[in-house]
């Protein structure tokens, strides 16, 4: 047994995986063999998780066939309409909503079997699709009810991300948004052993059903060194905008002050996240569509500076919060749309934990008192 100690298991292999390979070198990103760039800009989102769950891009066919299957669970159960509208009335964060209701989905998920038969490949597939189809439902539904507006029912006939903007807006989005929201989800799906995918499959590793996994995942991905963070970057660019301040002032203030600056730095990438670099042209399109290239524009401005003075490069949060900006979503739903795309890894994931489980426990040092005399309550 190594006493050797790797502080956030740094660099520690405990799986084997087929999902996403990263070259953090070389700024590279492959679902499945595929890179990144090639997914973004050719594949759908419904693509993509027919590709991590089911081990290869799908035909025509069964495209059709998946995305009226995923259509068709978008519908809320009652009970899951009532939880959201009651966390929204509370005036929950969105993130920690999104947690309560990916829990009580299993309370109205007809294969949802308490703690039995949780590898059944069926009924997980099933669930799968449930659970990827409702987050954005509710996530809209919360959004709409805590504005003071009625939820919009989902529709069949539109793709995952059209139906998401249609529900959260009540007007069908235009083909630029829909595919720049779409091509973001794309961006989001899988990124290897990252905190909250491992956390899903620490939870998935005792045996416990897929529903758990899914919450503990979102628990997982809403701190701000993880998916929190591209709420985060929005909530700097503004600052900057508000104070009218040069967008590297915040910056010097933040490193004097010893503060991490949102959206940089990876555990993976030395270099510039590939996904950084697709959303930065997406930024800069609705920027130049829009005539007004203010976000972009502050947003590079902080990338050069921070890349010149810590060599750190932006991450796939920095670059995802000026384009949802522009695209006109509030600001502190964007970790819960991380969520919805990232859902389909976690699920990924989990399914590859239960085809070839062993419990997940490492240990620690323990550097605690060895020989301690007890001392009865009343002598304390
Ligand atoms: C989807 C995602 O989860 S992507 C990541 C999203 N998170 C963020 O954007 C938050 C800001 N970034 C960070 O905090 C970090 O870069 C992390 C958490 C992503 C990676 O952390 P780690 O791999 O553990 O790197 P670690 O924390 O050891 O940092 C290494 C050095 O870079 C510095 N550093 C790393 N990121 C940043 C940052 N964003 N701002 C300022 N300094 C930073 C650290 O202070 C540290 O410097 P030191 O060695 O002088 O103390
Ligand atoms: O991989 C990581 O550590 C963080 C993450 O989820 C991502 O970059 O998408």
């Amino acid at each position: 047994m190594s006493d050797e100690l790797k502080r956030g298991l740094e660099g520690v292999l405990v799986a084997e995986s087929e999902l996403s390979f990263i070259d953090g070198d070389a700024g590279k990103l492959v679902y499945r063999g595929y890179t990144i760039e090639d997914l973004a800009r050719n594949a759908s989102y419904e693509e993509v998780v027919y590709l991590l769950w089911h081990g290869e891009l799908p035909t025509r066919e069964e495209l059709e066939s998946f995305r009226e299957t995923m259509a068709a669970e978008r519908e809320l159960a009652d009970g899951v309409h009532e939880t959201v509208r009651e966390l929204a009335e509370q005036d929950e964060d969105p993130m920690a909503a999104l947690r309560t209701i990916v829990s009580d989905f299993s309370a109205y998920d007809a294969d949802a079997d308490g703690f039995e038969n949780v590898t059944d490949d069926e009924a997980n597939i099933r669930k799968a699709c449930r659970i990827t189809s409702k987050i954005p439902t509710a996530l809209a539904a919360f959004q709409r009810i805590r504005q003071g507006d009625d939820p919009v029912a989902p529709r069949e006939d539109l793709t995952h991300a059209a139906n998401f903007l249609y529900m959260l807006n009540d007007e069908e989005p235009d083909e630029v948004l829909a595919e720049t929201f779409d091509m973001a989800l794309v961006l989001h799906a899988d990124h290897g052993l990252n905190a909250s995918t491992f956390s899903a499959m620490v939870t998935a590793s005792t045996l416990t059903d897929l529903h758990s996994a899914v919450t503990s995942a979102v628990g997982t991905l809403a701190g701000s060194l993880h998916g929190g963070a591209n709420q985060n970057v929005m909530r700097m660019l503004k600052e900057v905008d508000e104070a009218d301040m040069e967008p590297t002032e915040w910056v010097v203030k933040a490193l004097e002050e010893g503060r991490r600056v949102p959206g940089f730095g990876h555990r993976v990438y030395n270099v510039k996240d590939p996904r950084a670099k697709i959303l930065g042209e997406k930024s800069e399109a609705l920027g130049e569509a829009a005539g007004d290239m203010k976000w972009y524009d502050m947003s590079v401005a902080i990338e050069e500076y921070i890349g010149e003075e810590k060599g750190l490069a932006p991450n796939v949060d920095f670059y995802s919060a000026s384009t949802y900006y522009q695209m006109g979503i509030p600001v502190d739903i964007y970790t819960p749309i991380f969520a919805m795309s990232r859902v389909s890894g976690w699920i990924a994931h989990v399914f590859e934990q239960y085809d070839d489980n062993r419990l997940i426990r490492p240990r620690a040092r323990y550097i605690g008192e060895t020989e301690q005399e007890f001392v009865p309550l009343d002598e304390r």
